[in-house]
């Protein structure tokens, strides 16, 4: 008997007949039919996953997961590793991008140190969550044993459990780690099968023979990767960040206790193709909040069938595409739940 891991359970259920009953009300509303596009869409995904013809989000939560990344010693980003930590403290005090947008639109913001390299234990408001202090060089090894994986895997789970028995009703992950898009630029090809080099960026903004050095360094660490790869988690195993760990899971338990999901960019949405392949079920439960400018992101969104709610050039991750994003979710729901019916106002 082979005993199931926690992440193999299945998602919750959804609801058809929701679905079906809230696609009847968008056609019912006094607009041609199709003409909200998008924004229909999201609320009777909504409707499908909370069983309700109107679908209502009241408690929205972000949680920040931050890891370091070895192969930062390659010379692969364009800041230096010390800033996951400053951002950190930025993010606690309420200076960075992601928290103003989260004070601006009533979202919780919760901040995880998932190993760090820089100490941050006197950071008050950091939840310290440290597997070891940042992955090791992936360009040389594993960057981090399946032990640490697993435990990293369970942070993410643990403050989804947190905050469904709070009652958040909608969930969204944000990364802060210098080297991530590293990380995930490798996860994406061993997970894709594709080809790193066509799936690396910026990042941060390293750009002419930098980026073609990373584009090395990368190419290099997939080619030793590879023929040690023959299960998704092994590729976590190989060539992923805790923080990329930490979001999967939390994406994965989201979609086992029924609460939907909004992803941000290159990095999360890294992490949310694993947890697809991880567990197929949880596809349902994952709305795509941006499309972010790192280019490796179109790859990623193509594989998953996902068509992000907006477009605006934007590739700083914390979160933060998904928390502009928030905002057209809950014009989709207003329009939705407040819009008059041809029959309610006397139209046709
Ligand atoms: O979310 C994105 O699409 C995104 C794209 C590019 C960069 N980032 C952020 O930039 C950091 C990683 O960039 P780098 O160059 O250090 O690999 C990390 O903290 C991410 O949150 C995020
Ligand atoms: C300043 C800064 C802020 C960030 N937020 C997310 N990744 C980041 C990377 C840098 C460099």
């Amino acid at each position: 008997m082979t005993i199931q891991a926690w992440w193999q359970q299945p998602a919750a259920a959804v609801s058809e007949s929701f679905r079906q009953q809230a696609l009847a009300r968008q056609n019912q509303l006094t607009k041609p039919p199709g003409a909200l596009g998008q924004l229909e869409q999201v609320a009777v995904q909504l409707a499908a996953l909370q069983q309700r013809v109107k679908p209502a989000v009241q408690n929205p939560q972000l949680v920040v997961f931050a890891g370091d990344h070895g192969v930062v010693a390659q010379g692969v980003s364009a800041f230096p590793q010390a800033v996951t930590v400053a951002m950190l403290s930025n993010f606690v005090a309420g200076g960075a991008a992601v928290a103003v947008l989260a004070r601006l639109h009533g979202i919780g913001l919760s901040v995880v140190n998932c190993g760090t390299v820089t100490p941050c234990e006197h950071l008050a408001g950091v939840i310290q969550c440290p597997v070891m202090p940042g992955t090791q060089d992936f360009s040389q090894q594993p960057a981090m044993s399946p032990a640490q994986a697993q435990q990293a895997l369970r942070i993410g789970a643990e403050q989804v459990e947190r905050l469904h028995a709070e009652g958040c009703d909608l969930f969204m992950a944000g990364e802060m780690g210098i080297g991530n898009t590293s990380a995930a630029s490798c996860l994406a090809a061993l997970l894709l099968q594709q080809d790193v080099v066509a799936l690396t960026g910026p990042g941060t903004g390293v750009q002419g023979a930098a980026l073609s050095h990373k584009q090395q360094v990368l190419a290099a660490s997939v080619a030793r990767a590879q023929p040690l790869v023959s299960s998704p988690l092994q590729a976590l195993e190989q060539v992923g960040g805790l923080e990329l760990a930490a979001m999967c899971g939390a994406f994965m338990r989201a979609a086992q206790l029924g609460i939907p999901v909004l992803v941000d960019g290159f990095i999360a949405t890294a992490s949310a193709l694993l947890a697809v392949q991880l567990n197929p079920g949880v596809r349902e439960w994952l709305l795509f909040g941006h499309r972010s400018a790192e280019p490796g992101h179109a790859a990623l969104l193509q594989a998953l069938a996902a068509e992000p709610l907006i477009q605006l050039g934007m590739r700083l991750g914390e979160g933060s595409g998904a928390a502009v994003a928030y905002g057209v979710v809950q014009q989709a729901l207003a329009l939705h739940n407040g819009m008059a019916t041809f029959a309610e106002a006397g139209i046709g």
